[in-house]
């Protein structure tokens, strides 16, 4: 199964196809991120449209005045949303270093917002990854950035689980990795079964986390740990 599933190869992207390069007024920005995944390859005017044909179909005026912008924020907001279809979330460890070091490595609590696959709803948690380096370790906020942009696709948490993990298994060479995520998902809370206050959590564990039962009981235990 693919798990990371872009669309296409964005490993030949030119580098100032990452981030926001221009606004919508071809303006040019005050500075490029080049972290930053693409939002500019979401067709806002077809999105626009569609959201005018929604509110009308509510039975609303999508011309009354506080309506008015609705269409082009709501765009601008899916695209923001959805901006992780558009870029490989890989490359962020992509500039590894050498250190000896070859116990856990985890990072924990790390926010995300992602989109459920079913309703278009956001669900919202943190997740925890953790790795063992086999030589080679990667800047921590890197970490940090892989989730962020995971997140920005619409899907299902367990795929957005397993893409992470795989993710860092592949370009760290870890020797285990673990990946834990929390979230309330909204299509479960506001609408549907109404349940607030219910959890998801879903794990990937890869490697030494996976075959040793002594790596994984420690690897949880830290993720488990209080503060
Ligand atoms: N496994 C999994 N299910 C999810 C996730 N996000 C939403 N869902 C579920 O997707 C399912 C879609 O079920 P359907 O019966 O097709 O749609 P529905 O009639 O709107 O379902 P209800 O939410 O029960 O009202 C629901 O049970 C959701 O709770 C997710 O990340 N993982
Ligand atoms: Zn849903």
């Amino acid at each position: 199964m693919e798990l990371s599933s872009p669309k296409e190869s964005f490993t030949d992207l030119p580098e100032e196809s990452c981030g926001s390069s221009r606004n919508g007024d071809g303006v040019p920005p005050l500075f490029i991120d080049h972290n930053a995944p693409r939002t500019d390859a979401v067709d806002l005017k077809r999105i626009e449209a569609a959201v005018r044909v929604i509110l009308d179909a509510v039975g609303e005026d999508p011309d009354r005045e506080g309506l008015l912008e609705t269409p082009a924020r709501v765009a601008r907001m899916y695209a923001e949303m959805f901006a992780g279809l558009h870029s490989d979330p890989a490359r962020h460890l992509s500039k590894v270093f050498t250190e000896e070091y070859d116990e856990i490595v985890l990072v924990r609590d790390i926010s995300f917002c992602s989109m459920c696959e079913h309703h278009l709803l956001p669900f919202t948690g943190k997740a925890h990854i953790a790795y063992l380096p086999s030589g080679k370790v990667v800047g921590l906020s890197k970490l940090a950035r892989v989730v962020e942009e995971v997140a920005r696709r619409p899907q299902v948490q367990e795929r957005m689980t397993q893409t992470i993990a795989d993710m860092v298994e592949d370009r760290l060479s870890a020797k285990g990795v673990a990946v834990v995520c929390e979230a309330t998902h909204s299509c479960m809370t506001m609408r549907g079964v109404r349940k607030p206050g219910s959890l998801c959590l879903t794990s990937a564990m890869r490697g030494a986390f996976r075959d040793d039962p002594k790596s994984r009981a420690e690897v949880l235990g830290l993720i488990n740990r209080e503060a």
